[in-house]
């Protein structure tokens, strides 16, 4: 679990962070959403060790991040994955070079066992065929899947990804969202993703925290979020008819779910039929 205690972050008289508390579940795909400005990335800065907040604790499984000596930090970074926005990859490598690059800078195994968990690795995002391509040769949607696969090689307790779907097509973006929900669940691994992909918010989002202007606005489940009574939050998901077609269809489905039924009924949100 990652725990964010009060962040607050200003770059000269721009205050970007306003005192955001929030938790990021262990084992969950957890998104940060919000419109463009609202400080996701600087947030998600924080939680890596890029940017230092001014006031506020980070914790990790209750260690505050912020205080740690070099050394601790390091541990701390060892254990966290990261999915760039555009992939990041190096052009001159091929695609198990780029994966081995990491293996490489911070692991001790034989060549031979770097090698074995670059093939598990790229088997597992289903590229072993493009393992010997440079990212020049592959497609957007390949190249995240490289650099997810960079990402896990390490065996990451913490993965951070950054507007994982930018410049996908719809359905690429599904495959990718699966995913990283899927390699969530299987290594526990706590996710946090930075998007303004809804499709992500309605699918694959366990816990989401909505920013807003530089405040943590909101923060629940993807089933809690159907029942939001914030506006702010409303205005932002469910911006479009479609979406709004989309969040009555939600509530009629768990509706059919007697736990929630009962919760619905108790709280006055029962669906229109
Ligand atoms: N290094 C910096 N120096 C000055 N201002 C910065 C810096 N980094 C971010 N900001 C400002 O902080 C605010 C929040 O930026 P941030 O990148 O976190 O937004 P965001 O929610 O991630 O937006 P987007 O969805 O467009 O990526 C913006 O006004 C941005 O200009």
């Amino acid at each position: 679990m990652i725990e964010l205690v009060n962040i607050r972050k200003s770059f000269g008289e721009k205050v970007v962070l306003q005192d955001v508390s929030a938790t990021m579940q262990a084992g969950k795909t957890n998104l940060i959403i919000g419109s463009s400005g609202s400080g996701k990335t600087v947030l998600m800065k924080c939680m890596v060790g890029l940017v230092k907040p001014d006031s506020g604790k980070i914790l990790y499984n209750g260690k505050d991040f912020t205080a740690m000596n070099d050394k601790d930090k390091k541990d701390i970074r060892q254990e966290i994955g990261m999915l760039f926005q555009g992939s990041a990859l190096f052009d001159s490598m091929t695609v198990e070079e780029n994966v081995l690059f990491p293996l490489d800078m911070f692991s001790v195994g034989s060549y031979k066992e770097k090698r074995k968990r670059v093939a598990e690795c790229l088997d597992r995002v289903n590229l072993s065929d493009a393992a010997k391509k440079f990212p020049a040769e592959i497609s957007g949607g390949m190249k995240k899947r490289v650099g997810i696969a960079r990402a896990i090689v390490l065996n990451p307790k913490y993965l951070f990804c950054d507007e994982p779907n930018s410049g996908l097509d719809p359905q690429t973006s599904l495959v990718i969202d699966k995913l990283i929900s899927e390699l969530t669940k299987e290594y526990n691994i706590t996710t946090v993703i930075n998007t303004h992909d809804m499709n992500t918010v309605m699918e694959s989002g366990d816990h989401i925290v909505y920013m807003y202007q530089g405040l943590k606005q909101w923060e629940g489940s993807n089933k809690e979020i159907i029942f939001a009574k914030d506006e702010k939050l409303n205005d932002f998901i469910f911006a479009s008819d479609f979406l709004r077609d989309a969040k009555e269809m939600r509530q009629m489905e768990m509706f059919q779910d007697r736990d929630w039924r009962n919760k619905m009924k108790k709280d006055g949100n029962e669906p229109k039929s």
